[in-house]
């Protein structure tokens, strides 16, 4: 799919362009005719329950598994065809802890760096950009090991973003973190949508996640129930809320206190 750029009228390609994907585990098939896209500088959420094919879908974007039912395209390159020129404009932040615990921060992120290609000097100035984006500049020469988990989520932001890629894939990246770093890893990652115009796709199954400019992904027992903007989401759905659209597309009550949705 392509995007109109505002400015000049000229015709982008997506950031991402999902289409026709169809996975198998053995028999058992978990994604079922996904299709979407997502425009560039778009921050956008793939929301769905435990299980429901988040990171399976993940997989397949980022080529661990190739895709051989349907495309994936990134800014246009196609990443069976293409991998290169496609995963080169991607940076991706696993659900699973990556960091070499007993490495230092500078480590961490100059080996990633050297394995994009980025000489020396060039990798020193885009990490000292980036541990001030994400306020961990004091930490350079600590071990990872000595951080906690919302900072090591932090790292490995930084460690996404070190080859300056326009689109970024992030899998429950607040899964295990306190309500404080929750929001502030959000924070983080909004305001680099905003100050680098980076394309975001954010997979979580937390509706509190989700802001009303966001696109939203509702993904469910491996299909796309829902897929535009949060407000054309909850009137498909005749919700009154984006909560209360998920709870009944996915099937799961809404939380409620004392009858007032949470
Ligand atoms: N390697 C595998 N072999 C067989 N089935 C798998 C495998 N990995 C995942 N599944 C199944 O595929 C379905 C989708 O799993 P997936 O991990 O992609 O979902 P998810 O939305 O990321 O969930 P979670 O948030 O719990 O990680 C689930 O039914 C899961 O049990």
């Amino acid at each position: 799919m392509q995007h109109v750029n505002a400015n000049d009228g000229v015709s982008l390609p997506a950031a991402l362009d999902v289409s026709a994907v169809n996975y198998w585990y053995g028999q058992k098939q978990v994604l079922a005719d996904i299709s979407f896209s997502i425009a560039p500088g778009r921050f956008a959420v793939l929301l769905g329950l435990n299980g429901a094919g988040k990171t399976t879908l993940f997989s397949l974007i980022s080529h661990l598994y190739d895709a051989r039912h349907g495309t994936v395209r990134i800014f246009g390159h196609d990443v069976s065809r293409e991998p290169g020129e496609a995963l080169r404009r991607l940076g991706i932040v696993f659900q699973a802890r990556t960091l070499d615990l007993d490495l230092s921060v500078y480590q961490n992120l100059s080996y990633h760096a050297s394995l994009h290609g980025i000489g020396r000097p060039e990798a020193l100035s885009r990490i000292g950009t980036l541990l001030a984006q994400i306020d961990m500049s004091d930490r350079l020469h600590e071990k990872a090991r000595s951080l906690s988990g919302g900072q090591m989520r932090r790292i490995e932001i930084a460690r996404a973003l070190l080859h300056r890629p326009p689109l970024l894939l992030l899998d429950e990246a607040t899964a295990g973190l306190d309500i404080h770093s929750r929001a502030e890893i959000l924070a983080i990652i909004r305001e680099l949508v905003i100050a680098e115009g980076i394309s975001v796709f954010w997979a979580t199954h937390l509706i509190d996640e989700v802001e009303d400019s966001d696109h939203v992904v509702i993904l469910h027992k491996g299909r796309v129930l829902a897929d535009g903007t949060v407000d054309d989401v909850v009137r498909s759905c005749g919700a009154n809320s984006i909560r209360e659209a998920f709870a009944m597309l996915s099937g799961v009550a809404p939380v409620t206190v004392d009858g007032v949705p949470r």
